[in-house]
This record gives C-alpha cells, sequence and structure tokens, in this order.
C-alpha cells in the first residue's frame, strides 16, 4: 500500500495482479474502503493490474472538513491516475464510486478503455433523503444509522448466515470518519447527471443486487437504459455490496465486460 499527496489530499492507495497489465481501477461506496474489492480482485487474479484507493473521506485517506463534489472525487480519481501515468484504464465504480465514473466517463472519455457501474444511478436517493442523513450523522455520529446501512447493504440471507462478517463490515462503517461521510454525502445529494450521461460514449456494463434497497434494480436498469448500447445484469441474492456478498458474479462480470471489449 502506499500514500500520495493528490490535490492536496493524503490519498491511500494500493495495486495488485500483473504488472504493466491492462489497468483497472475501482471506486468505491459511501462509507467503505478498499478492503471491500480484496474477494474481487484476488478471483480477477494476474491478468490486470488492479488499482484500489480510500476515496477522500474514507479509509486512511484524508478527510477534510467541509462539503465534497463529485468533482473533487473525480479530480482525486484522475489525479492519482496521472500520478501512477495510467494514460488509459478500465473503471469500475460502486454507488457513489459509479457517480464518480460515470462523470469521469463524460469528463475524460480519451482515459477509459470500458466502464463498470455497480450498484449506482445517475441520481441516487433525494435531496431530502441526504440532508436527513447529513443531520442525522452531525449530531449522533454513524452508530444510530448502521443498522439500517446494513439492511441496504446485504441481503437478509447473508445477515443471518454471516454474523460476524456482518459486525465486522458494520465496524468498517462505523470508522468512517464523520467529516468525510458528511462530507461525501453532500457530494452525492449534488450530484444528479440525469440529463448528462446520455453522452457516455465508452463501452459500459451496469450490473445491481437483485435485492439492492439502497439503489434498487429498476433504478439501475434506467441509469442504464440511458447509456447508450451499455448492457444491464442483475446479481443474484444480493444487496448493495456486490464485491463483498456475491465477488465471484461480479468479478466475472468485470472479466468478460473487459474481454468482450478488448481490454486485456
Ligand atoms: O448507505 C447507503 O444507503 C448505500 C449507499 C448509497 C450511496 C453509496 O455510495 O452507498
Amino acid at each position: 500500500m502506499a500514500f500520495s499527496l493528490l490535490n492536496h489530499q493524503v490519498i491511500h492507495w494500493t495495486e495488485t495482479g500483473r504488472v504493466g497489465g491492462p489497468a483497472i481501477l475501482f471506486v468505491n461506496s459511501l462509507g467503505t474502503d478498499f478492503r471491500i474489492w480484496d474477494e474481487v480482485v484476488a478471483r480477477l487474479g494476474q491478468r490486470w493490474r488492479m488499482v484500489l484507493h480510500d476515496k477522500r473521506g474514507h479509509g486512511l485517506s484524508d478527510a477534510p472538513a467541509g462539503l465534497y463534489s463529485i468533482d473533487d472525487h473525480t479530480n482525486d480519481l484522475l489525479a492519482l491516475a496521472d500520478h501512477l501515468k495510467l494514460d488509459r484504464f478500465a473503471l469500475v465504480g460502486l454507488s457513489i464510486g459509479g457517480l464518480i465514473a460515470q462523470n469521469l466517463a463524460l469528463r475524460a472519455p480519451e482515459r477509459l478503455a470500458a466502464l463498470v457501474l455497480a450498484d449506482t444511478a445517475c441520481r441516487i436517493g433525494t435531496t431530502e433523503s441526504w440532508n436527513a442523513r447529513i443531520d442525522a450523522v452531525r449530531h449522533g455520529g454513524l452508530e444510530p444509522i448502521a443498522d439500517a446501512v446494513m439492511e441496504r447493504w446485504f441481503t437478509p440471507a447473508f445477515r443471518e448466515t454471516n454474523p460476524v462478517q456482518l459486525a465486522g463490515w458494520r465496524n468498517l462503517l462505523l470508522r468512517t470518519p464523520p467529516k468525510g461521510y458528511v462530507g461525501s454525502c453532500a457530494a452525492i445529494r449534488d450530484a444528479d447527471l440525469t440529463e448528462r450521461i446520455g453522452a457516455i460514449a465508452v463501452p459500459t456494463l451496469v450490473a445491481a443486487g437483485d435485492q439492492d434497497l439502497s439503489t434498487p434494480p429498476d433504478l439501475v436498469r434506467a441509469t442504464a437504459d440511458r447509456i447508450a448500447g451499455a448492457r444491464f445484469e442483475t446479481i443474484a441474492s444480493c444487496g448493495h455490496i456486490p464485491p463483498v456478498e456475491q465477488p465471484a458474479a461480479l468479478a466475472a462480470l468485470i472479466a468478460r465486460h473487459l474481454e468482450e471489449n478488448g481490454h486485456v
């Protein structure tokens, strides 16, 4: 793992896979860090160079005070790609990571060989719902919202059969700095790419957990329908975090999409 100063923020990142191979960058969701991709990159193996990072406000990256924007997160991701001299790469984004990935596909399409959007949409939630969450976290921290978040992240079956894993992922959420969490909630609240994503011209796969309660499959499919040529897939027995709940299915979808688009 490594730390780099990008856009005046310490950003925590790591890479794995094939040195010099075709690159994949991963962007994680709200309240998580890059460990959520562990089981996916293990399955993608030695074919790709895979770069993971903690977006600002999360993990071991800096959590500056104030509200963030999707452009802030996108600028950090582009700075990381520049730092690593990745001219062209595939991009996999989960939830807010998918918003960042859509934004990057609009701002710098020449950098992208392929795009994978998982459990995301061009507009997630409402201004009211994000303001309520921001207020709750400002007043009480993450503990009061943690059980409700776990119900959206994971299916009932996963929660019932994996109580220890569930407790671990809940700990990950609780250790997110509240100011980083709030900053990124504001970024989601203020992002509406609905009228813009029709311009995405990168080969795109859109996937959704069939039991995702944060970005339900119909919402995710509606985003796919706005992107010319995008393929939509559902992941069976899965909530909002497929890299944890169904890593094999997600890795297979990513591998097939990259193979079909010559990023191998
Ligand atoms: O916490 C949730 O509801 C899940 C989520 C929404 C946006 C994101 O990145 O995660």
